[in-house]
């Protein structure tokens, strides 16, 4: 499990550690961190660091002091190594005598070719976007030179991701004691490039948010024993398609047939399209473990997924079966009940702009979750879990989903998610497992058929689930 954590949270811990180490302990060790990855970078670009040259922005806080440490520790190495600040009247004290007496110098810009530059202008002390000064030396950093980026990158929210105004965009991230969910979650995970954790020694309480890796999802997968038959391990219910969108449900179907329940059970009117692609489909309603309602329903038919939101089994809520959800009806369920919007079906259930949940993904499903008193998995360029308990009760973190390519942003793909995730349901997974573990295997095997780079389409994606079971279940 990988774990993400608040300012609030790292700043305490930090402050308890402070407390028993010697002054400066802690940015020594992060300094540290940041050379190391540093040299590491320039060895592999032009063979040594010796004779490198470094660029660093710095800004007025201990981000900066990060910074101009580890530029002395480059510097000690042959580096020429450049500190441009963003205000030469507040610099790091500590960390400039250093950089200076390991041969570093200032200048008032960066200068020309560098083969790096280090990106310390904010750290968790930045708030909102780069202010002008900022913004201005940000605006410095010549195309196609690496940066690096001090704890994360300037002019992210730490604890969002969210990009109020100019951010600057690394090639790498190495971030202290803990990754913040900015680095996880859009667009502040790929502004973030590639994430270096450097150990600096915090103590941390539960995270605030986490994603999955292999062997979580693993263990979590329904599995079947000798003493499983097919109602045992699952009847997943689908109620999908229509006559315009027949293919949502041949979709769904396929999603649900590699989720791991033991049948699937089509309800709606697209039923010969789905037995002709999918003739291990069950037609017409009866006993479930779990529904899958809304993919391809088109308008009018809110009454049928009202409907199975009476019964008290487990409901999964996509799309059209979004539209006019009753929150009270959701919050008294007992039944789990998992929502699977994408960021437009967000805006409307919220009542807000869909540039909004772009922007605060993590807000909004936080806030979907406990208004309709449902697990929530947002879709999108980075697809988080929210469960219904972690917005009421703030306990759970939300997951931050792992996988996935942008070649997924295409039509049906979030069919085949949800009934993936219905059949999971119906398997027993709680709603949020349900979605997080789908939206894992959803996300591999977008990757799988993409490779290297290619148009996926969503039946594809069906097809190559087994191939990310057998990923996720290999040691
Ligand atoms: N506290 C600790 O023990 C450690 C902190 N470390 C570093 O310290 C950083 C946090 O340092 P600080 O608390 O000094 O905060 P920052 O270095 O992030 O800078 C905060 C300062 O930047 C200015 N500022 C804020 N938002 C701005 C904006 N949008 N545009 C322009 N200027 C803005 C403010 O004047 C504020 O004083 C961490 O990110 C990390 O890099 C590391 O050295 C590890 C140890
Ligand atoms: N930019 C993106 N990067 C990665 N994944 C994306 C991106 N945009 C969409 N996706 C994924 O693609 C799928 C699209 O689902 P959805 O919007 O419901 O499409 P549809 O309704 O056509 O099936 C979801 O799994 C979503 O998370
Ligand atoms: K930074």
């Amino acid at each position: 499990m990988r774990t993400a954590y608040s300012v609030e949270t790292v700043r305490a811990a930090e402050r308890e550690l402070m407390a028993r180490l010697p002054e400066g302990a802690l940015m020594q060790r992060a300094a540290a961190g940041l050379a190391a990855v540093c040299a590491g970078l320039l060895t592999r670009r032009r063979g040594r660091v010796y004779g490198a040259r470094v660029a660093l922005l710095v800004g007025p806080g201990d981000n900066g002091g990060d910074a101009l440490y580890a530029g002395a520790r480059l510097a000690r190495r042959g580096a020429g190594v450049t500190a441009v600040p963003m205000d030469p009247e507040r610099l790091h004290a500590g960390g400039l005598a250093a950089l200076r007496a390991a041969g570093g110098r200032l200048a008032q810009a960066v200068p020309d070719r560098p083969d790096l530059v280090v990106d310390g202008l904010l750290g968790i002390g930045g708030r909102g976007g780069l202010r002008p000064a900022a913004a201005a030396l940000a605006g410095q950093i010549p195309q196609g030179v690496p940066v690096v980026a001090v704890d994360l990158p300037s002019g992210i929210d730490a604890d969002t991701g969210e990009v109020a105004g100019p951010a600057v965009t690394a090639d790498v991230t190495v971030t202290f004691g803990a990754y913040k969910p900015g680095l996880l979650i859009d667009p502040g995970a790929s502004a973030a490039g590639a994430v270096h954790l450097v150990d600096i020694g915090l103590q941390l309480p539960a995270p605030e948010a986490e994603a999955l890796q292999h062997a979580d999802v693993a263990r979590l997968l329904p599995v079947p024993t000798a003493s499983s038959d097919k109602y045992r391990r699952g009847v997943v219910g689908i109620l999908a398609g229509s006559a315009q969108y027949p293919g949502a449900a041949v979709l769904a179907v396929a999603g649900a047939l590699r989720g791991g329940a033991g049948a699937v059970r089509y309800a709606g009117p697209a039923a010969e399209a789905v037995l002709a692609r999918y003739p291990e489909t069950l037609i017409g309603r009866g006993r479930v473990q779990a529904w899958v309602a809304g993919p391809g329903l088109g308008e009018g038919r809110a009454g049928e997924v009202a409907e199975l939101l009476a019964q008290d089994v487990p409901v999964l809520v996509d799309a059209d079966g979004l539209r006019g959800l009753d929150a009270g009806l959701l919050r008294a369920r007992t039944a789990p009940t998992l929502l699977t919007p994408h960021a437009g079906e967000a805006a409307a259930l919220l009542g807000v702009p869909r540039e909004s949940v772009e922007a605060g993904r993590l807000a909004a499903a936080r806030a979907l979750a406990e208004r309709y008193g449902a697990a929530v998995l947002l879709k999108g360029s980075t697809t988080l879990v929210a469960s219904g308990r972690a917005a009421s009760g703030g306990g759970r973190p939300v997951r931050v989903n792992p996988t996935g390519t942008s070649w997924l942003a295409t039509a049906g793909s979030g069919d085949v998610l949800s009934g993936l995730a219905g059949s999971l349901l119906a398997a027993g997974l709680s709603g949020a497992d349900a979605g997080a573990v789908a939206a894992y295997l959803h996300g591999l095997a977008g990757r799988l058929v993409a490779g290297a780079g290619a148009p996926v389409l969503a039946h594809e994606v069906a097809e190559a689930l087994p191939a990310a079971w057998r990923d996720v279940r290999t040691p």
